[in-house]
């Protein structure tokens, strides 16, 4: 529970219980922020979603310690009139809002770039305008491959560091060609990054840019049939978890040999939190937000997976734990992939002073121990039902 003692910022500086407006509050990020801000601060917080699941145990019942200091509105930022008067009741918005999976990147590229570009824009206009603070969330797809993935397979030089950190103030954003969707979501939130650098720069705009590095944990996305549509593809945490839960080997798509480095959302929710609290530290910046010493390629993400939920469930792996897809078979055409995802941690380290702690083993384990206890029974109860063919 938020405590009564002063909270001081980095500097030894009181900080003034502030009113958030949270752009996509009820999503998996969101979720985890209101819950951090509502146990840890006196701040208020203007949830904007158009839906509340993940965080309705936040809003009821009234008696909940903060009542008073959230309030769902249920808003879709496409159109809706109320969006700048509860940008202007606000200190600070925060804008988490965008279609984020890849299966709709390839397959619904007009949705995405709409979502994550004509959907922000406003959103940019009306905090400029108003004179308010805004951290907006970006992607580490951004920098898309790797200069070193260019290089002769056998190069020594892809193993300098140099030709595969990602730096925020260095490294070129290189996607694929126009045909390759994928890149869209990329491409649309590059440009409402430079639409938001330059609203800083031309109109005196604070800002803060996040490029989270791949966040997993408990509310991730959902689960096909469950809590989701049966032929939904959510992001690879989800997509794993769902094989596991059903004894089905877990998809490895063109080998699963691309590289990600996974940050536990906890660890990753305290950085946002120090940028809310520390805006003379924060603002004008770009921040990574990731965990450079998970990384792991896709197949050794599932053995892990495999061998921790084998753990938690009580259930011996499946002989054959996994399977090669095609990505045109998994994705659809269009459809192409970031090859290695490893953060530079120079800029939050010298501003905020922030490190990762969870090592990818101990945050599988809390993780796939949530998926167990929320998810076990109710998928039981789905693969009893006949299939209607
Ligand atoms: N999870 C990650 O690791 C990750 C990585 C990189 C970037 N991001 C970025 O962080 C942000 C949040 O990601 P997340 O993982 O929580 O995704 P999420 O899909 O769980 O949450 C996004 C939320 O935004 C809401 N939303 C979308 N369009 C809206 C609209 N028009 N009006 C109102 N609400 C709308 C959705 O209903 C959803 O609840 C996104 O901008 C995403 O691109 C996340
Ligand atoms: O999380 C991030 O930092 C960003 O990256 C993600 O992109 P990506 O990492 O490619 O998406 P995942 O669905 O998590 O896939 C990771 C890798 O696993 C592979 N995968 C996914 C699902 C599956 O069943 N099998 C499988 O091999 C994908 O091809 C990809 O190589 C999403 O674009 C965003 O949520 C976000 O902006």
């Amino acid at each position: 529970m938020a405590s009564s003692v002063v909270r001081v910022d980095l500097d030894g500086k009181p900080i003034n219980p502030l009113t958030i407006c949270m752009i996509g509050a009820g999503g998996f990020i969101g979720s985890h922020l209101c819950e951090k801000i509502l146990n840890e601060t006196q701040h208020k917080i203007l949830a904007l979603d158009v839906y509340n699941d993940k965080i309705k145990h936040l809003l009821e019942p009234d008696s909940l310690p903060w009542a008073g200091r959230i309030q769902f509105h249920r808003i879709n930022i496409k159109h809706d009139s109320r969006l700048e008067g509860l940008i202007k009741m606000s200190d600070l918005t925060i804008n988490l809002a965008a279609i984020c999976t890849p299966a709709d990147y390839n397959t619904r590229p007009l949705d995405t770039i709409y979502s994550n570009f004509i959907d922000a824009l406003p959103v940019a206009k009306y905090c400029s305008e108003n004179g308010k603070r805004l951290i907006h969330f970006s992607t580490c797809e951004v920098y898309g491959k790797t200069i070193g993935s260019f290089l002769p397979k056998d190069s020594p030089l892809r193993q300098d560091p140099a030709y595969y950190v990602l730096k925020e103030d260095a490294s070129p954003c290189i996607f694929g060609s126009i045909e390759k969707q994928r890149w869209s979501y990329a491409c649309a939130k590059q440009l409402i990054e430079r639409l938001v650098y330059a609203e800083g720069a031309e109109n005196g705009l604070e800002f803060t840019i996040v490029r989270p590095f791949n966040w997993i944990g408990p509310r991730m996305d959902f689960i096909p049939g469950v809590d989701g549509p049966s032929e939904g593809v959510p992001r690879v945490l989800a997509c794993f978890s769902n094989a596991l839960l059903r004894r089905e080997p877990l998809k490895l798509v063109d080998g699963g040999e691309s590289q990600r480095t996974f940050v536990y959302i906890k660890d990753a929710i305290e950085a946002v939190l120090l940028m809310i609290e520390n805006p003379s530290r924060a603002n004008g910046h770009i921040f990574n937000v990731g965990n450079p010493n998970n990384e792991v390629t896709v197949r050794q993400l599932a053995e892990m997976m495999t061998a921790v939920y084998a753990n938690v469930s009580g259930e011996p792996a499946l002989e054959e734990p996994t399977v090669d897809v095609s990505s045109k078979e998994f994705y659809g055409e269009g459809y192409d992939d970031s090859d290695k995802r490893i953060p530079d941690m120079t800029i939050i380290n010298r501003q905020l002073g922030w490190n990762p702690k969870t090592s990818l083993w101990d945050l599988l384990d809390s993780t796939l121990t949530y998926q167990h206890k929320t998810y076990a029974e109710a998928i039981k109860k789905v693969m009893s039902q006949p299939t209607t063919s």
